[in-house]
């Protein structure tokens, strides 16, 4: 029974064995089977042939292509055992994406070691590793962010060179584009000295040529002053014309222009003030009401009518104005002898309005813990003192400013006062003022430029940009809704005609041009041979012209290299937008990212200053850059002038670096191009004689020197070995510009630039970056934001005899410093702040100059020098509130 049970089992399993070994061979042997094993080997060939840099969109295709191979070999272990290859096509496949990760970095070592001899002569210099790199990375989307002085062009020209020598493309397979005629020369020029016959092109001529080429209509191009003309007549003359745009206008200088911010949003009152330097704070009741003037100046001895000290009381006044409440400012409490000034009183109504820069818990944080105390019990003085008068007192705080509810606020407490709002005849004013003040407004003008700009090049017409603004209104506070939706009740108008005038003359812009091209290419989907396109300063990308490249990609397949300095982008004017820099990916998708770093123009010393200031905005790309330059000196000098002394300090800045570094060229930077005029005395033998034609700047003595003055945006792209900066103001038009950095932009760029003055810390980023020696920044009394910064971020760098460094400040604003004066009543001197009347801190003792010793325990004090019964001793200036004393020895 066993034997047979044994025998049975025996037959079984040789009866799956042989059953197994047909099934086998039947598995082995099918066809499907086999194909697929085919294209294993077809797919390692490929794999093994890969001979290139491979971008995501060839790994794709390799990766489709193989799809049903893949599939079918899904977790097919069983087959490893007897096709190795199986099992190897499996690890591949599905670690493709790693593979060829690791095979593109093989590849671009081995090509930096094959090709040493050849990138060490482009042009004469070796290429560094960064920029080798650069070259031979080829990837379907790359960025290649460069620091300044890095070499971008060089890299440029290598890559072309790389591409045609190298990797046998055809010279009219690459599209190179840069911005500016110079650029695009230079390249030229550099290209056609390597013997290459590439040519690079402006977007510009990229756009007309494509309208050339695919429309049976070219039409002209409109003057690149057709839109500041046009804005200057509508502002100046057509806003009469148009009742809702003037209203929109005139409220909006009055009272939208400047934005209120809460005290807390700065590190002190001083940084607050120092921020609103510039802004004009006359009223503007004062600049149309010429009859007040005459009162006070006959009354408070100003010729400069009714200026008020901060952005909330301008704005409080100009509202009041504006709807007919009667006020006066500051204006004495005749109920005690003490003074007392409230900041406003109307008159109509016997009511007095104080604006207190409190937060909701009555709070003065940015004071000293001493001040915010003092400054505490100051405003419970001056309610008591009303309380015990009993007069009306209203009031308004600084956080209404961080709300944004001011002028909210404003209308209901005097509403409930029973105030009565008699708005008046904006024309009127507008004509009043306009006839006194003849830059009235004016300021707008270059924003409303931009504006247009912006909008034209995101193709947002009039419809799309209000739909545009109900969108974003949902998520803006009350005081930014208002003020947009007073802009567009002036800009729109401007832009709508600005749009009938290039119609009526059948003429396009620049922006109409690439848009009108984008959408040919769109439409027509015409056949490019392009493989590469190549786009220089990339920082300056507009909208349009990032479409333009993007439809051309589309019908090409061509790979982009994107190279420039996000640091450096200063052309938000003319329509740029930086997020398409800092966002590469949401537009382009996958890519690599490169960096080129070392710096052949700047030193280290100069290098560590300006990254650290311009990587202060978190927005921009952190990057590391690297110089082998040592600094003779100081990278960074500081001039000061005056009125009076400017052409002389001027001309013996110019002697100093003659004597250091002999005859070498100067490039003289201003942030506008007026900026010079200060500098030239207007007689015939002033020294220094400017000659626009060619830039030329001729100071007498120094014939022989290469001077050139230019504005810091025409400057880009060069370098010289010394730079001066001029117009180091804090100004509204002084440097940074206040006024570049407006939030209706932001409404247009596709990502906020919610840091303070980001595109002028780039410009000046820009100006610092020129020189392969020194900047001289010339700084005259009211010395700029930016200059003030570099010194507090700095200040081991500076001399200590700088005049700058050796200020005592105020430890009330903590930024203004304290000054000499004199008292006229009884002729003594005392010492105020240089934010006076904003800050209205004083001291008695002037010899705190000479011996600044800031008292360590209320810390809003100095320590002065006192008599006592045991002999001199300090004590604090806020004696006997505080009972700070040092022994002396
Ligand atoms: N690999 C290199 N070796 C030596 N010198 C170099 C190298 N690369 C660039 N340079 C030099 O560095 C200087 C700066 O180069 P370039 O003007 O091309 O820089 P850039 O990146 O375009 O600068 P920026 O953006 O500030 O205008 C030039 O004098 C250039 O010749």
């Amino acid at each position: 029974m066993t034997f047979i049970i044994c025998i049975i089992i025996i037959a079984l399993v040789a009866f799956y064995i042989i059953f197994r070994q047909a099934q086998e061979k039947t598995k082995y042997q099918d066809n499907h089977y086999l194909e697929n094993l085919n294209k294993i080997t077809s797919y390692f060939d490929t794999i093994q042939s890969l001979n290139d840099y491979v971008t995501w969109v060839h790994r794709d295709q390799i990766k489709l292509e193989y799809s049903p191979v893949a599939k079918f070999f899904k977790n097919k272990t069983n087959f490893y055992k007897k096709e190795e290859s199986v099992r190897i096509f499996n690890k591949n496949y599905y670690d493709l994406d790693n593979y060829i990760i690791q095979y593109n970095q093989n590849y671009v070592q081995s090509q930096i070691e094959k090709l040493k001899d050849y990138f060490d002569d482009i042009e004469g210099k070796q290429l560094d590793h960064q920029q080798r790199t650069a070259v031979i990375t080829d990837e379907y989307s790359n960025l290649i962010i460069a620091g300044a002085g890095s070499g971008k062009t060089l890299t440029i020209l290598g890559k072309v060179k790389y591409l045609i020598e190298q990797k046998n493309s055809n010279p009219k397979d690459i599209l190179l584009l840069s911005f500016t005629k110079k650029t695009v020369d230079e390249l030229n020029e550099r290209l056609i000295n390597m013997g290459l016959s590439v040519r690079a092109t402006t977007f510009h001529k990229l756009g007309y040529d494509t309208i050339k080429e695919h429309s049976t209509t070219i039409p002209a191009l409109t003057n690149e002053n057709t839109l500041s003309n046009l804005v200057k007549e509508f502002l100046s003359k057509e806003i009469f014309n148009n009742e809702e745009a003037l209203e929109a206008f005139v409220v909006y200088v009055a009272c939208y222009m400047n934005i209120p911010e809460e005290n807390d949003e700065y590190d002190s009152l001083g940084e607050k003030l120092d921020t609103e330097k510039g802004i004009d704070f006359e009223t503007l009741r004062s600049k149309s009401e010429t009859d007040l003037n005459k009162v006070h100046k006959a009354a408070l001895d100003t010729i400069q009518g009714e200026k008020v000290k901060s952005v909330e009381e301008l704005t409080i006044a100009n509202f009041l104005y504006l709807n007919g409440i009667n006020y006066e400012y500051e204006k004495a409490y005749p109920h005690e002898t003490t003074m007392y000034r409230p900041d406003f009183y109307l008159t109509d109504y016997d009511i007095y309005l104080e604006h207190f820069g409190v937060d909701e818990n009555n709070r003065a944080k940015w004071l000293t813990p001493k001040n915010e105390e003092d400054y505490v019990n100051e405003m419970e003085l001056k309610r008591e003192r009303h309380k015990a008068h009993n007069t009306k007192l209203l009031e308004t705080y600084s956080y209404y400013n961080r709300d944004k509810i001011l002028l909210d606020k404003l209308r209901n407490m005097l509403e409930n006062e029973n105030v009565i709002f008699k708005p008046r005849d904006t024309k009127q004013i507008f004509q009043a003022v306009a006839h006194k003040d003849k830059k009235f407004g004016k300021e707008i003008a270059n924003l409303i430029i931009t504006f247009i700009n912006l909008s034209k090049s995101r193709q947002l017409n009039f419809h799309k940009l209000t739909t545009l603004f109900l969108d974003k209104k949902k998520t803006e506070n009350p005081f930014k809704q208002e003020r947009q939706e007073l802009f567009l009740k002036f800009a729109l108008p401007i832009l709508k005609k600005y749009n009938d005038i290039l119609q009526d003359k059948s003429e396009i812009d620049f922006n109409d041009m690439i848009n009108r091209a984008t959408d040919l290419v769109r439409e027509q989907k015409p056949k490019y041979s392009y493989k590469h396109i190549i786009i220089d300063e990339y920082q300056d990308i507009s909208y349009s012209r990032f479409n333009l490249i993007k439809q051309i990609r589309e019908e090409s397949g061509a790979r982009l290299i994107c190279v420039g300095d996000d640091w450096q982008s200063i052309y938000r004017f003319a329509g740029s937008d930086i997020s398409l820099f800092s966002n590469f990916e949401k537009y382009v998708g996958k890519h690599e990212q490169l960096f080129i770093e070392q710096t052949y123009r700047n030193s280290q010393a100069l290098i560590d200053i300006t990254a650290k200031y311009i990587q202060k905005n978190s927005k921009q790309i952190p990057k590391n850059p690297k110089s082998k330059k040592e600094a003779q000196s100081n990278p960074l000098l500081f001039a000061y002038y005056n009125q009076d002394n400017a052409e002389a300090v001027f001309v013996d800045e110019i002697k100093k670096i003659k004597e250091k570094n002999g005859n070498k060229p100067i490039l003289v930077l201003g942030r506008h191009a007026f900026d010079i005029n200060e500098f030239i005395q207007l007689k015939p033998n002033s020294k220094i004689k400017y000659y626009e034609r060619n830039d030329k700047l001729e100071v007498q003595g120094f014939e022989d020197i290469d001077i050139k003055y230019i504005t810091v945006h025409k400057s880009k792209g060069l370098e010289a070995d010394n730079v001066i900066v001029l117009n180091l103001k804090n100004h509204l038009l002084g440097f940074p510009n206040k006024m570049t950095d407006d939030p209706m932009l932001s409404l247009l760029l596709s990502d906020d630039e919610e840091f303070r003055f980001a595109e002028e810390r780039r410009l000046f980023y820009v100006a610092l970056t020129r020189t392969k020696n020194q900047v001289v920044l010339l700084i005259p009394t009211e010395v700029s934001l930016f200059a003030e910064e570099l010194v507090k971020d700095n200040d081991l760098i500076f001399d200590v005899n700088n005049e700058i460094v050796r200020k005592t400040n105020c430890p009330y604003c903590i930024t203004g410093h304290l000054v000499i004066r004199k008292n006229p009543a009884n002729h003594n001197q005392f010492l105020g702040c240089s934010h006076y009347p904003s800050c209205n801190q004083t001291f008695n003792d002037i010899k705190i100059l000479d011996n600044t010793i800031l008292c360590d325990s209320c810390k809003s004090g100095f320590m002065t020098l006192r008599n006592g019964m045991y002999g001199n001793f300090l004590g604090c200036t806020n004696y006997p509130k505080c009972n700070k004393t040092i022994k002396l020895q």
